[in-house]
């Protein structure tokens, strides 16, 4: 609110929320008026009255910004579209622009946490994915968790982080939002939104690699990001042109892949039920997954025998969704019915197939509304965690003496497999929210609702409730 020298005697304006298309929130304002100065100030004191009971509107909160993510604006953006916005919200800042790769993520760990009641992440993927990083490490080492332990329960981190969109992809922000745009996410995190996020950890033989809350990918997904590293002067037209490259390749990836199905869950991969601001799928399978592990903590359920599924293949794909993965460039996701916060993430396995079925499976899950799952070699699973073991890896670990003989039969299966092409590609590399994994044998768990955003989640659209009336 704010107070305005205007012709009329005595008047206020008040800022509010504008919903327009697509998610796209705007902020609006309206000026009261009247002659009687001592109305005008009761108004007014009413209204600052009711404002300071929404407590879990943010009024001091620490501000990090990538200037070199996306089409390199982060500054720009926060200086022209959000911080107008704060400082008329009243929300103080302190603002640490990034001088090099990992500066939020350290910071993290020495600043004073208490003075503030936020972190908003100015950047992309990898901006948020250091944020991440540090805040849940920064808790862990509070509460004397050690996070490289995969059987101690992390910490849930209770203070929010707020993403402005300033990346190539901003995956995080379209899927917990609905639009990659900097004041709609902005207004969010002025209202004091909140929406619980699963995140995952990463072992390699057990030792604790990374966290990872959208897409965890080997073979496409993997392939694309390191080619586009290459490519980074290009801006986010990079992940086209790496896109492009990869698909040309067609390189599958032989390996081992077990996974613990997801029982107590409530929905399936393909049940077409999109997480929506509020989800019934995410609120009754938290609360089935608390039931199962008060369970386990008691002994009625051994969760280390439980039944793992292992698959034996040739890959193109293997993409492990904790959330949709949508995104400007595929705006249903990877796996359009993932959730944000059911503790869960959605295996998708594509096996060896032609060109033209993998473009067909791609363009499914890039452009088109039809199934990308309805594929006879597209499987996918909701699940809890997951190993995979690539061939060579196996072979290694039987035959660790003789390093020249695995290398020569590797050659030979591979050039056998694939005459036409003249592939030597042995392993590809896992995408970890847009950073690349240097380890190929990794293990994965799905952490629920670890952290939170300054988001409320996709709000449904009137086509989609009067599909789903009853739904929420
Ligand atoms: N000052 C800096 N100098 C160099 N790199 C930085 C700096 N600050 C952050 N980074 C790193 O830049 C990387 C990419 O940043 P960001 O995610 O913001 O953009 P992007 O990769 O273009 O977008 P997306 O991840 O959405 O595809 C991150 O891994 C982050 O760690
Ligand atoms: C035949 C051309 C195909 C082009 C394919 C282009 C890429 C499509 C992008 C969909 C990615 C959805 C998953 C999001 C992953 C993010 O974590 C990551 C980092 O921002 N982005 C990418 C592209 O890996
Ligand atoms: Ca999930």
């Amino acid at each position: 609110m704010q107070w305005k020298h205007m012709c009329k005697p005595h008047a206020f304006t008040v800022h509010y929320v504008q919903r327009m298309k697509k998610h796209r929130w705007r902020c609006k304002a309206v000026t009261f008026w009247c002659s009687d100065e001592l109305l005008c100030c009761h108004w007014l004191q009413a209204l600052t009255d009711l404002l300071e009971q929404q407590t879990w509107r943010p009024k001091h909160v620490l501000v990090y910004i990538n200037p070199y993510g996306g089409k390199k604006k982060g500054k720009q953006i926060y200086e022209k579209k959000v911080a107008p916005l704060f400082s008329l919200a009243s929300i103080s800042t302190e603002v640490l622009v990034t001088e090099y790769a990992n500066h939020a993520r350290d910071n993290l760990y020495e600043v004073n946490l208490e003075k503030y009641d936020g972190i908003v992440c100015v950047g992309g993927d990898g901006m948020f994915s250091e944020v991440l990083h540090g805040l849940i490490g920064r808790v862990q080492k509070d509460s004397d968790v050690d996070q490289n332990n995969p059987k101690v329960p992390l910490s849930p981190c209770n203070m929010r982080i707020g993403i402005i969109p300033a990346g190539s992809t901003d995956c995080v922000c379209f899927a917990t939002v609905g639009i990659s745009d900097p004041v709609t996410s902005a207004l969010h995190i002025i209202l004091g939104d909140c929406q619980p996020l699963d995140v995952s950890t990463i072992y390699h033989k057990k030792a604790f690699l990374k966290y990872s809350v959208s897409l965890l990918g080997y073979g496409f997904y993997g392939d694309v990001l390191k080619g586009s590293e290459k490519n980074r002067w290009l801006g986010p037209a990079r992940y086209d042109f790496s896109g492009f490259k990869t698909f040309l390749s067609h390189h599958y990836y032989e390996g081992t892949v077990s996974f613990q199905p997801a029982k107590w869950a409530v929905g399936s991969p393909r049940d077409k039920i999109c997480c929506r601001s509020g989800c019934y799928i995410c609120r009754q399978s938290s609360k089935q997954l608390e039931e199962q592990q008060r369970a386990e903590a008691r002994g009625l359920e051994n969760n280390e025998q439980e039944d793992w599924t292992t698959i034996k293949g040739k890959f193109m794909a293997i993409n492990a969704a904790s959330m949709s993965c949508a995104c400007p460039r595929s705006p249903r996701g990877l796996s359009p019915a993932a959730h944000l916060a059911d503790g869960t993430a959605d295996l998708i396995l594509v096996r060896k197939c032609s060109r033209l079925n993998f473009l067909r499976h791609l363009i499914r899950h890039t452009t088109s509304n039809s199934d990308q799952f309805d594929f006879p070699f597209v499987d996918v699973y909701r699940i809890r965690s997951f190993q995979f073991t690539p061939k060579h890896f196996e072979e290694e670990d039987a035959e660790s003496t003789d390093l020249g003989n695995i290398g020569k039969k590797n050659f030979a299966q591979i050039c056998t497999d694939h005459p036409s092409c003249g592939c030597n590609q042995l392993n590809s590399v896992w995408n970890c929210d847009g950073e690349t994994l240097e380890q190929t044998a990794i293990e994965m768990r799905v952490h629920c609702q670890l952290i939170k955003l300054f988001a409320r989640g996709i709000e449904e659209s009137q086509k989609e409730e009067d599909k789903n009336p009853s739904r929420v």
